[in-house]
């Protein structure tokens, strides 16, 4: 059940740049939000639309152009360093220089806004910088150089710095930016197990967004013209919100898959008959070949069952063909309806 009070609420706010001569140059503008205990919220949008500038601002790291923005009942420029570091952690996109530290050492940093800079780390501190090692898979990372990381090992030490500092609000630019596929769900699984048990809110910003609308609790979404839509993905996704801010000439979004259109059809409906895997990847197959798989009755007919793995192929219901393999199916559909 949501908390009554937001940790994060923008009014009216407006983010952007100074150009020449002080001239703002917003990003951004008339941005509603709020950010609640124990919900994961991936804010989405085009390349370019201002999703890290939004993250910065909310973190504190560039001012607003304009508006309210509010951590807790505090204006968040009213708040030193140290005061915003012990209510939000942010991990952004920027080349951390970690130098000689090793991975531990990174994570001990997070620490610091709770020990100050020469206060020693506590047995609690230390317990929890191992906490945040375990959570993200990192323990073989604690005694490597930060300098001599992958790109995706860096990703991931730098979230457990983040989880190390323990703030209620945890902000993270492209967090999967340099995962491989099992690690992008492992990431998407962890924070969303993390807002759910621990109460942090989590935002962060994503091109993944398969992974956001499967795990998102909210979608923040900001469109190329710098407009805010917020709200549960699915909603997002039937309103047709969703498939507008990705529009792109011959890319379509289909809110039936969940999934951007690859391949435009061009060629005659396959009525399509299963269930289950075998139809799901006779469906993508179809696809891929320019067919139209549909429910409805259709002069060619392609039925598919899975163990073992059969298909067969019936035009105008003429004699029945069956094939052992995808690509025998795809043969001979083609061979038909090419002239
Ligand atoms: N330091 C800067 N000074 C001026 N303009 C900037 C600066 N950084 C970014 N911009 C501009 O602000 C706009 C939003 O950029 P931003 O990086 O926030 O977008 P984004 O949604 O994070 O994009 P992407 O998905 O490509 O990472 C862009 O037009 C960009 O050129």
């Amino acid at each position: 059940m949501r908390s009554a009070t937001p940790l994060l609420t923008a009014e009216d706010l407006t983010v952007g740049y100074f150009g020449r001569k002080k001239m703002p140059r917003p990003v951004a503008g008339s941005l509603r939000l709020a950010l609640w205990p124990g919900e994961l919220v991936c804010l989405l949008g085009p390349n370019g639309a201002g999703k890290s500038t939004l993250l910065r601002t909310l973190a504190g790291l560039q001012p607003p152009l304009g508006g309210q923005l509010r951590l807790g009942d505090q204006e968040l420029t009213s708040l030193n360093a140290p005061a915003r570091a012990r209510q939000l952690s942010v991990v952004l996109t920027d080349r951390v220089e970690g130098g000689n530290l090793t991975g531990r050492e990174l994570v001990r940093l997070g620490r610091h806004p709770h020990t100050g800079w020469l206060g020693g780390l506590s047995a609690h501190d230390e317990a929890q910088v191992q906490a945040a090692l375990v959570a993200t898979g990192t323990e073989v990372l604690a005694h490597r150089p930060v300098g001599e990381l992958s790109d995706g090992e860096r990703q991931k030490i730098l979230l457990a710095r983040a989880l190390a500092q323990d703030t209620p609000l945890i902000l993270l630019d492209e967090p999967t930016a340099h995962l491989d596929l099992p690690n992008r769900v492992a990431l998407m699984r962890l924070l969303h197990r993390l807002a759910r048990q621990t109460g942090k809110a989590i935002l962060l910003s994503t091109h993944e967004l398969d992974l956001a609308l499967q795990a998102a609790d909210r979608v923040w979404l900001l469109s190329a013209e710098g407009a805010l839509r917020t709200g549960t993905p699915e909603d997002l996704v039937l309103s047709g919100a969703f498939a507008a801010a990705f529009a792109r000439e011959g890319l379509a979004f289909n809110p039936a898959t969940g999934t951007f259109e690859l391949h435009a059809p061009t060629g005659p409906p396959v009525q399509l008959v299963g269930d289950g895997a075998a139809a799901f990847w006779t469906r993508r197959a179809l696809e891929r070949e320019g067919f139209v798989p549909t429910a409805a009755p259709a002069a060619w007919r392609v039925t598919a069952t899975l163990a073992p793995p059969r298909w067969t192929s019936q035009l105008a219901g003429g004699p029945e063909h069956s094939h052992d393999s995808m690509s025998a199916l795809l043969r001979a559909l083609n061979q038909i309806s090419t002239p």
